[in-house]
């Protein structure tokens, strides 16, 4: 697939903005702060309705203005689909397809793919585990949108939950009956909604563990072999992707860890507490991965990400926000030629030189909330 034309209204710095794309390579060229990296996220947004660089909606409006609206044509298959979304910080988004509303906006994740590789991935190596679970889960959603409900059932579950344990840590005595009772009912839904994403997470590790060390193989040939490994906070317990039976196995470690949970008022047990654990040859990648390593490891889970999302049938928008100024000359030409395939690739650079020469295409230059196609500018 690919986005054939991107329109902004109050997005970031842009009042307006009308960009034509067209498959294959666009690299946005231009000094630092023009506003490249807001084109890039608005198309990202469009997929994912989030950013890569900003937790809430609110930065993503214009200052001063009410609401931002991003529109994206879309072609997959000789098909267009248009993708309108008006973001309204604190308020419910709207969203419109082929100018039709949508109930809900998630209704319509799934009709634009994106995989988006930016410097703020550079903590999918050195960060918490809470940013690989996100990449786990955006995964997860990007390939069956539906994801998006059972992430959000989750995380009701969590909050509440979390509510009780909280209020029965406070009261410093033994919970009542009536506390134990609702506790049961929550550790059920737990189990339930909680089983559902585990399976779901280790299937995904499975898929992405050869996709992930062949990625880092050809990107970094002379370091050591990367590989991924699920560590679910249940402990040493086997793990396989029988849901029925994970579920029986998250009662279990609720159970067991009740106590615990009652005097520290917060659930202790469930993916929420889950890492991915990214190994270096005999290594963790975290805290001993060089710098140029945490690179290459982040860029081999963006690139087996489109990998899996291509092996569904049908390309992701890969989109390379400022990433080859910080490679070397060798990572580049081979990022490059590894990329080069994909149906549309985005790039942000900003320098012309920074757009590796296996990446020729369509340039725009981006400067003073101007975006202008190269030719009009050599014309
Ligand atoms: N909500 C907003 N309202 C107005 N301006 C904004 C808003 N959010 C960001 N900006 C402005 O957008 C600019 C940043 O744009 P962007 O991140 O796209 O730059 P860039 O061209 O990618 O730069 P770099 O090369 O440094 O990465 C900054 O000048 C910032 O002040």
């Amino acid at each position: 697939m690919h986005v054939a034309h991107l329109s902004l209204q109050d997005f970031r710095s842009y009042a307006t903005a009308e960009v034509p794309l067209d498959a294959g390579v666009t690299s946005f060229v231009g000094p630092n702060g023009q506003g490249k990296t807001n084109l890039v996220e608005a198309i990202g947004y469009v997929a994912t309705h989030g950013s890569h660089r900003a937790a809430t909606d609110a930065p993503l409006v214009r200052q001063g203005a009410p609401r931002a609206i991003v529109r994206a044509g879309v072609v997959r298959d000789d098909r267009k689909a248009l993708i309108e979304l008006e973001i309204n910080p604190g308020k419910a988004n709207r969203a419109r397809l082929n100018r039709s509303p949508v109930p809900r906006p998630r209704e319509i994740l799934g009709v634009l793919r994106t995989v988006l590789f930016a410097p703020e991935d550079l903590s999918l190596v050195k960060g918490d585990p809470g940013e690989r679970r996100r990449f786990l889960d955006e995964l997860l959603t990007a390939r069956a949108p539906r994801f998006a409900g059972v992430r959000s059932d989750y995380e009701r579950v969590l909050k509440q939950r979390n509510a009780l344990l909280k209020s029965a840590a406070a009261h410093r005595r033994s919970p009542g009956p009536e506390v134990l009772a609702t506790l049961d009912v929550w550790d059920t839904h737990l189990a339930r909604a909680g089983s559902e994403l585990l399976a779901a997470r280790l299937e995904l590790v499975e898929g992405l563990r050869p996709l992930v060390a062949a990625s880092y193989a050809e990107l970094a040939p002379h370091s050591g072999a990367a590989d991924l490994l699920y560590k679910s906070s249940l402990g040493a317990a086997e793990l396989s992707t029988d849901r029925a039976r994970l579920a029986e196995q998250l009662l279990g470690g609720v159970a067991e860890a009740r106590k615990q949970e009652l005097e520290r008022g917060v659930s202790l047990v469930g993916p929420h507490r889950d890492e991915l654990v990214l190994r270096l040859g005999d290594l963790p990648a975290r805290g001993y991965a060089s710098h140029g390593e945490s690179w290459s490891f982040a860029l081999a889970l963006r690139l087996a990400a489109f990998e899996l999302l291509r092996a569904d049938g049908d390309d992701p928008v890969l989109i390379l926000d400022d990433v080859f100024a910080e490679l070397d000359a060798g990572r580049r030409a081979r990022l490059a030629g590894m990329v080069a395939p994909a149906e549309q690739v985005l790039v942000t650079a900003a320098v012309p030189e920074d757009v590796p020469k296996e990446l020729t295409g369509a340039t725009y230059a981006v400067s003073g909330g101007q975006v202008v196609p190269e030719r009009d500018m050599l014309g």
